[in-house]
This record gives structure tokens, sequence and C-alpha cells, in this order.
């Protein structure tokens, strides 16, 4: 669904991706995980055309992302902070994105969201007064209701309630069962371990380590995901 190859990113100086070569299957939740500041958003960002690769390829269902855009219509994302046009209301966004974006919208989805979430009572509010959560019940809402086939969330459940969160992780997973292609980064690894079938570690722009997440439990002879990736951090920064 997704392969990379050779990607390396630099900002000015600073080699940020050193050489990335990743393929990313259908069917599956894989976590992109790695310290603060490894380039797990730069990767994403690159597979979205957001950032541009210094080096290196990116196939998008058997297309190169290169001067292509049209790719982008399989593709949902929730960025870390996510930022609106802040004089809208809820209900303004949402018809606003209807009008732009016609591909993949499912009613349902979006209804299912909007009463899981509680959305009704801020449909009238402006975007720039809702609290941080209800922010990120937004962007789950806008990007799940388009059904698309590729999701990249980056750190999807920060600042939700637990129930909320329970909802959306139900719905991540729910979406791999339907054979869709999920990408997520998070730090919580408790999440991970319950939301993720693979796992892809970076470590200074490379990938350092990649397996299931049963792989690399019992690999680091740990007994949680939480404690494997640690060992691994520690292992490194050690060396
Ligand atoms: N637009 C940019 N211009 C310059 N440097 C950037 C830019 N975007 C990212 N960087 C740098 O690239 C490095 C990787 O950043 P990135 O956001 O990809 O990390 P991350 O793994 O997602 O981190 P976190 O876990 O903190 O979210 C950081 O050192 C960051 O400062």
């Amino acid at each position: 669904m997704v392969k990379i190859k050779n990607l390396y990113k630099k900002f000015g100086k600073q080699e940020v991706l050193k050489g990335i070569n990743l393929e990313l299957k259908k069917g599956k939740v894989t976590a992109i995980l790695g310290p603060n500041g490894s380039g797990k958003t730069t990767l994403i960002k690159s597979i979205l055309g957001l950032v541009i690769p210094t080096d290196g390829e990116i196939y998008v269902k058997g297309e190169n992302v290169r001067d292509n855009w049209s790719y982008r219509k399989y593709i949902g994302y929730m960025p870390q902070i996510a930022v609106f046009p802040e004089n809208l209301t809820l209900k303004e966004l949402i018809n606003m994105l209807l009008d732009i974006r016609k591909e993949g919208y499912n009613p349902n989805i979006k209804d299912d969201f909007i009463k899981h979430f509680k959305l009704e009572e801020y449909m009238d509010k402006k975007l720039k007064n809702l609290s941080g959560g209800t922010k990120q019940k937004v962007s789950a809402l806008i990007t799940f209701m388009f059904d698309p086939e590729i999701y990249f969330l980056d750190e999807p459940t920060v600042g939700l309630d637990p129930i909320s969160s329970s909802f959306l992780k139900d719905k991540i997973r729910e979406q791999a069962e339907r054979d869709r292609l999920v990408v997520l980064t998070s730090h919580i690894m408790s999440e991970v371990e319950e939301l993720a079938d693979d796992i892809v570690f970076l470590l200074e722009g490379v990938i350092h380590v990649q397996g299931s997440v049963k792989e690399i439990i019992q690999s680091s002879g740990e007994k949680n995901l939480e404690r494997a990736i640690a060992k691994l951090m520690e292992k490194k920064y050690n060396a």
C-alpha cells in the first residue's frame, strides 16, 4: 500500500531521516515509535507530501507521490496538533470540508463519531473556543468521516478522556479489521501494545528495530512493550 525507498530528509545541516526503507501493509496497525525528535512526524509528513524529501522515493498504491497529488484522496491524516480556521463553527467546518472533499464521505461514520464524542452541543460554537480535548475529537471526526483507505494518526488519543479514548481506539482497530492501513505514533506504550500489530522503531534517522509487537517483546526478554522499548533506548544511549 505504501512503499518507501531510501528516504533522506535534511533540514539545513540536520539530517533527520537517513535512508529509510519501509513497506506498510493494509489490514494492519503499524506504530512508528522513537524518542522525541527521532523523525516520526517528518516520516509521516513526507508520505503526505507536506515535507519534500531530500532523496528517495515514496509510492502510495503503486504510484510515485512525487509531483502527484491525486493519491491524497486515499489518505486521512490526524496531525499532532490540529489547526482549524478558528472563526468557523464546527458545523461550518464540516460543511466546508464536505464542499472540498466528496471522496469516501460516510454520513453514518460522521453521526457515530458525533454521538459518541457528544459533539452535537458544539455544532454552533466557534472552533477557537473549543477545549484541547474537544479539538482532538473534531480532528478524529473529520479524519474518519471520509472513510479513507489509509490513516496516519499522530498521537491520536492525546487529551481525550477515557471514554472518548476507548471509543477512538475501538475505531482504529476496526479500520485494520476492514483491511485499511493504519499508521500511528504514540508515546503511550500500553496503548501501542493494545492497538498495533507491527512496530517500526526509529532512532537517529534510521529504522533501528522493526517487527511485530509480540516479536519485539519476546526478543527483549521483558514483560511488556514499554519495558522492551525502554531497553532498546537505554542500550543505544549507553552504547
Ligand atoms: N520544518 C522543520 N524545519 C527544521 N527542522 C525541523 C522541521 N521539522 C522537524 N524538524 C526537526 O527534525 C527533527 C525530527 O522532528 P520530528 O517532528 O519528525 O520528530 P518526532 O519523532 O515526531 O518527535 P516527537 O516525538 O517529539 O513528536 C527535530 O530535531 C526537529 O526539530
